[in-house]
């Protein structure tokens, strides 16, 4: 077990991305603190998980949530080591010019209110647990805090956003809190919602064809899964193999960003060369 002993409090661990997170921490020994604004999946946690698991039910927009999740997981675990800001809401693709005047104050508001003030809230109601701990934040980024087209101009700027905390944290915290990003790409198994500004907080990601979208783009030939993506997670929390590791994001997006200028060969090249094994 890599993580045995260890705590973390993962926001957003209530579906998708952040409940594999929490499953795999779990397994790997650790105890976790989720907040969630979703009843449903907080009860399927503590169904899953027991006593391994602390539920706190809120929204990652307001302090008070965070400060109820941070002591709610100290006085059940004792300490806080590994914080994961992830919670998040997605804007699908939706380009400026076609966001309405009369929505995109709100819009952007609640975008980067749950994005990025979300992830900086979590950051301050944990920071004197995780200065008596010597822990780490990991928040989780996007290929759209690095590329184009992963989303709108509010999703891809908050993305951003994210890339700018991590690297402000690292310099403000350091050496007493690692602070970095893990920067996924498309996932399977996750349940997106987009915004209640934009009428899309009914939609999930899980209704568009984002794996026959990324099978073609991706060097790595595949969309990954929410579970395969939480191995990155661990690695991050763990303390005897991260000891330089602070201020990077890690591009865990199948290649993103090495997908060439008409996208994957799809292994031809060296199929062509050493055939089909
Ligand atoms: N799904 C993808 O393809 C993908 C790819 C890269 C990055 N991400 C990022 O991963 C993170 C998790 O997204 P996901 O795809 O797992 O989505 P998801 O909807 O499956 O899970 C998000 C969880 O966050 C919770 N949540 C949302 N808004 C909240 C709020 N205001 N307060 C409290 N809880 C809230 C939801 O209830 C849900 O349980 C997000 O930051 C997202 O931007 C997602
Ligand atoms: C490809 C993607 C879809 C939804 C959100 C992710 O961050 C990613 O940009």
């Amino acid at each position: 077990m890599k993580l045995k002993g260890e705590v973390a409090l993962v926001t957003g661990g209530g579906a998708g991305l952040g409940r594999a997170i929490v499953d795999r921490f779990v397994s790997e020994g650790a105890r976790v603190a989720v907040l969630d604004r979703s009843s449903d999946g907080l009860s399927a946690l503590k169904e899953a998980h027991g006593d391994a698991v602390v539920a706190v039910e809120g929204d990652v927009r307001f302090l008070d949530s965070h400060r109820e999740a941070a002591a709610k997981c100290v006085e059940q675990f004792g300490k806080l080591d590994c914080l994961i800001p992830n919670a998040g809401v997605w804007d699908y693709s939706t380009a400026l010019v076609d966001t309405p005047d009369e929505v995109i104050e709100e819009a952007f508001d609640e975008m980067f209110s749950v994005n990025v003030k979300g992830y900086l809230l979590a950051a301050k109601a944990c920071l004197p647990a995780l200065y008596d701990s010597k822990g780490s934040i990991t928040f989780t980024v996007s290929n759209a805090g690095f590329y184009p087209g992963g989303g709108g101009a509010l999703y891809t700027g908050a993305k951003h956003a994210v890339v700018g905390l991590v690297k402000q944290l690292a310099f403000e915290l350091g050496p007493h809190i690692r602070v970095n990003g893990i920067a996924p790409g498309g996932l399977g198994g996750t349940d997106l919602r987009g915004l209640k500004s934009l009428n899309l907080q009914d939609t999930s990601i899980s209704t568009i064809p984002l794996a026959d979208m990324l099978a073609g783009v991706l060097p790595t030939g595949r969309m990954a899964t929410a579970t395969e993506s939480a191995g990155a997670y661990v690695f991050f929390a763990t303390r005897a193999d991260t000891v330089p590791l602070t201020g990077s994001v890690l591009n865990f997006d199948g290649g993103m960003g090495v997908r060439g200028l008409d996208g994957t060969n799809r292994g031809a090249l060296l199929d062509q060369h050493f055939g089909q094994k």
